[in-house]
């Protein structure tokens, strides 16, 4: 199982013809982080590519300005590099044949699959920061597909790790990010793995970003702590290391964070090294 080609499919041919093309109603945004799309050949006429404007994932249908509006004919040996965001699509090819070479650049740096309990799935994270929960669809005739169950919003901040930790029939799934929050979230409907509920976040690192308002974290690692018998509380370490070297010297011992989840949702209190939700 080759999860790259799948998952985040991150180059392939495109082939249109007259009765083959990807007309208004392909208008879309990519999965990607930016998009090199090259024109590989042969002749043709039509087919231009259309772009009206970045939007984020919220607004992705509002209106668009004339100024934004981008029409861009495809010359054989030339490319175009647009954010994957660029809401675009292709104009319906008029004659000949046109063949594209699409790059979506999106490559993963991390997988980590579902607990088997909540189905075949896995979590990526991509190495754009962006983080996602994907499906397996096995269908007999077809080789196995990912399709896209939850696209989690990152804003401006990478994930850099994430985990998930099962209590009794809860899933959790912590995430670091590069702001230095982590997020807890929880799994609304064991059979509905779209619907996560932001359970907590906080400051990891919260004594010490109040002194280096600009810092940041470059790398964290996370690990959930083996359960004991039947303990009712769930627990994880976190490990970072941040572009402030005070940070990562002077506070060597407060690197690790630990947070002791409970089973409901509120925080009951926060320092630099203990989340307690009660
Ligand atoms: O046909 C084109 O040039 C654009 C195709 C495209 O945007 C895509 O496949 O994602
Ligand atoms: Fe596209």
């Amino acid at each position: 199982m080759v999860l790259a080609n799948c998952a985040c499919p991150n180059w392939f041919f495109l082939t249109y013809g007259v009765n083959k093309s990807c007309g208004l109603d392909c208008f879309h945004v990519d999965d990607s982080k930016v998009t090199l799309n090259v024109c590989l050949g042969k002749q043709f006429s039509g087919g231009e590519l259309f772009l009206w404007g970045v939007r984020c994932e919220d607004h992705v249908n509002t209106e668009t300005q004339s100024e934004e509006i981008l029409d861009y004919s495809h010359v054989p040996g030339h490319a175009v590099l647009h954010y994957g965001r660029h809401r675009h699509g292709a104009r319906p090819i008029k004659s000949g044949h046109r063949i594209n070479l699409l790059l979506r650049c999106r490559s993963i740096v991390k997988v980590v699959w579902v607990p088997p309990e909540y189905g075949g799935g896995v979590a990526c994270i991509c190495a754009d920061g962006t983080f996602s929960l994907w499906k397996e669809v096995a269908e007999d005739t077809k080789p196995l597909q990912w399709k896209l169950c939850k696209g989690f919003e990152t804003s401006s901040n990478q994930v850099l790790d994430m985990q998930f930790g099962v209590l009794f029939t809860s899933l959790k799934l912590v995430a670091a990010y590069s702001n230095g929050h982590v997020k807890v979230y929880e799994l609304l409907d064991p059979l509905e793995l779209k619907n996560w509920q932001l359970q907590a976040e906080f400051q990891n690192v919260i004594d010490s970003t109040s002194n280096f308002a600009k810092a940041a974290c470059l790398s964290a690692s996370i690990s959930w702590t083996p359960q004991r018998g039947d303990s009712q509380q769930l627990s994880f370490v976190l490990g970072f290391n941040s572009n402030v070297m005070q940070l990562n010297f002077a506070k060597n011992t407060d690197e690790i964070t630990k947070a002791i989840i409970g089973t409901s949702n509120a925080i009951a209190s926060v320092s630099a090294k203990s989340i307690f939700l009660s």
